[in-house]
């Protein structure tokens, strides 16, 4: 008998009756296709919060606008999403006690990397071109080149992103890319596999798993040379000599008192995996989509590129400026519509009770029963979106009002008026829109992301033409339970041809 199901019981809940063991029934049920069952329950009590059990847990889940909202603001003492998110991925067995104990990264992110946007773009661009040049050019020719879109699309966020992270040199170090290119996917199928295991034989299998994958062993063996040299410019006065990134921002980050003056090796080392785990994973599967998105739908190749022609320079990146960028609204509308319908999964922004905890609706959660929102219920909602399981790649631009025509001036609409239409944007959130989450841990990296992401499709659409080998036919993700992935699949790549230049 399950006691989490006991401690939710007055919630309604779609399982098979009352009777011993069928909470264990439902769960098996419900892991078989868990985006349909969840959004049979959403139908059936989307006004109210309901019970979703899976895989043993006894999920409080909920879809309106008014739960979502509340769900987001409550103080992580209260709802914890680290606590949430231990949980789930077991990372204090996986990676080590550090990794969950330390947050100085959040600060890094909020203030230092978003203040550094503009400033950095221009590094952005120089990687984009040249990964471009090496990774892709050298493979394919004017006729059609199947590549395998999960390689090239992890490799690019990768290295353009840990340029902005660690620098040119560690960026396209051989070592550096493979040990942050696997990270996060090792870490959470390592937390799948540690959630099955019993409670007391966890912190032997950690030990057991640390030990062969080596994560942070690797990392500050990769790291501690640069941060010894930084470490002693600063205490040599010769700070100027540091380069301005995301290592930099995190030695910045004040210690915890005279007893710590500064970060150690190992500290920061465990920090930039840190980084690398949430910068990565969700950037480079966004991309993913994104290009089967493009590739399948191939009527959005002209429109896109005359719309990027138009306001950004073909032949030379290092002129396309953040606000060129901002004013790509097609573009910012195909990626926000990819990331709308291609979420990780179902179950989104799990958080933890500390205590014993009442909503406002009176209803009462208990520790230990996770809680989240079913974003595909939302964001695959009719009344949040017309047609909403059909993919739609200017969506956001109808939406803002703007007419989809091109801007027939200098200042373009979104520049024009960037309050009225910030919601549809590809950073902007709201009760219908979570894919970056919402209030109090709303996700601080999606400026960066945005930015990368549209940088590197203006760059991809304006130097070759992609299609699927089955023309139109978008490769279907893989799903295990709560878990959705994209497909494995090979997109085929040709330089552009002259006459559409
Ligand atoms: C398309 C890419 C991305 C997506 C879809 C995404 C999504 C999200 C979501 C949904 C959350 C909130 C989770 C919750 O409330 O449970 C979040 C949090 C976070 N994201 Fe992102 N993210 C992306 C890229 C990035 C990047 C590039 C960075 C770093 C450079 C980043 C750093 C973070 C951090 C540090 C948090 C935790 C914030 C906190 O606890 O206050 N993300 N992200």
């Amino acid at each position: 008998w399950d006691r989490g199901k006991r401690k939710q019981a007055e919630l309604p809940s779609r399982g098979f009756g009352p009777t011993v063991f069928s909470s264990y029934l439902a769960s098996l049920a419900n892991f078989r296709d868990t985006k349909r069952s969840l959004h049979a329950f959403s139908n059936q009590y989307g006004d109210r919060r309901f019970t979703f059990p899976l895989l043993g847990e006894w999920f409080v889940m909920c879809k309106s606008r008014e739960h979502a909202r509340e769900h987001s603001n409550i103080a992580e003492e209260v709802l914890s999403m680290e606590a949430a998110v231990e949980k789930l991925l077991q990372s204090r067995y996986t990676v080590g006690e550090q990794f969950c104990s330390e947050t100085y990264h959040i600060p890094a992110i909020k203030t230092s990397l978003n203040i550094n946007l503009a400033s950095k773009l221009p590094e952005m661009l120089d990687e984009i071109a040249r990964a471009y040049d090496e990774d892709v050019d050298t493979c394919i020719g004017d006729d059609w080149t199947p590549l395998w879109a999960p390689g090239v699309c992890t490799s690019l966020i990768a290295r353009v992103s840990n340029r902005v992270f660690v620098g040119e040199k560690l960026c396209r170090n051989r070592h550096y890319r493979k040990l942050v290119e696997g990270f996060s996917d090792t870490i959470i199928r390592g937390g799948v596999l540690h959630a099955c295991m019993p409670r007391f034989f966890r912190p032997f299998a950690g030990r057991l798993f640390r030990f062969i994958f080596g994560h942070h062993r690797r990392m500050v063996r990769l790291l501690s040379a640069e941060i010894v040299e930084r470490q002693n410019n600063r205490a040599t006065g010769k700070v100027q000599r540091n380069p301005n990134d995301m290592l930099e921002w995190l030695i910045e980050q004040p210690c915890d008192g005279p007893a710590h003056p500064e970060h150690t090796v190992e500290s920061l080392a465990m920090r930039m995996l840190n980084v690398n785990f949430v910068a990565l994973h969700t950037t480079t599967k966004t991309f993913i989509h994104v290009l089967y998105d493009l590739a399948a739908r191939p009527e959005y190749l002209p429109i896109l590129r005359d719309e990027a022609q138009s306001l950004l320079d073909p032949s030379n990146l290092a002129s396309w400026t953040k606000e060129s960028l901002a004013r790509c609204i097609k573009l910012d509308s195909f990626v926000k519509e990819s990331l709308r319908l291609n979420g990780p999964g179902p179950i989104w922004m799990p958080r933890l009770p500390t205590a014993e905890f009442r909503f406002s609706d009176g209803t009462v959660v208990w520790p230990g029963n996770l809680v989240a929102i079913a974003i595909t219920a939302i964001h695959e909602d009719e009344v949040n979106y017309a047609h909403a399981k059909e993919f739609d790649g200017l969506r956001f631009v109808k939406m803002a009002g703007i007419c989809a025509q091109e801007p027939d001036s200098d200042v373009g609409p979104l520049q024009a008026d960037p309050e009225l239409k910030w919601e549809h944007r590809l950073t902007g959130t709201s009760p219908t829109f979570l894919a970056f989450g919402s209030g109090r841990h709303i996700c601080p990296g999606r400026f960066f992301a945005s930015l990368e992401l549209k940088s590197l499709l203006a760059g991809l659409i304006l130097r070759y033409d992609v299609r699927m080998a089955d023309e139109g036919v978008r490769p279907p993700d893989r799903l295990l339970g709560p878990v959705s992935t994209p497909a494995q699949a090979k997109v085929l790549f040709r330089k552009r041809q002259p006459k559409d230049c």
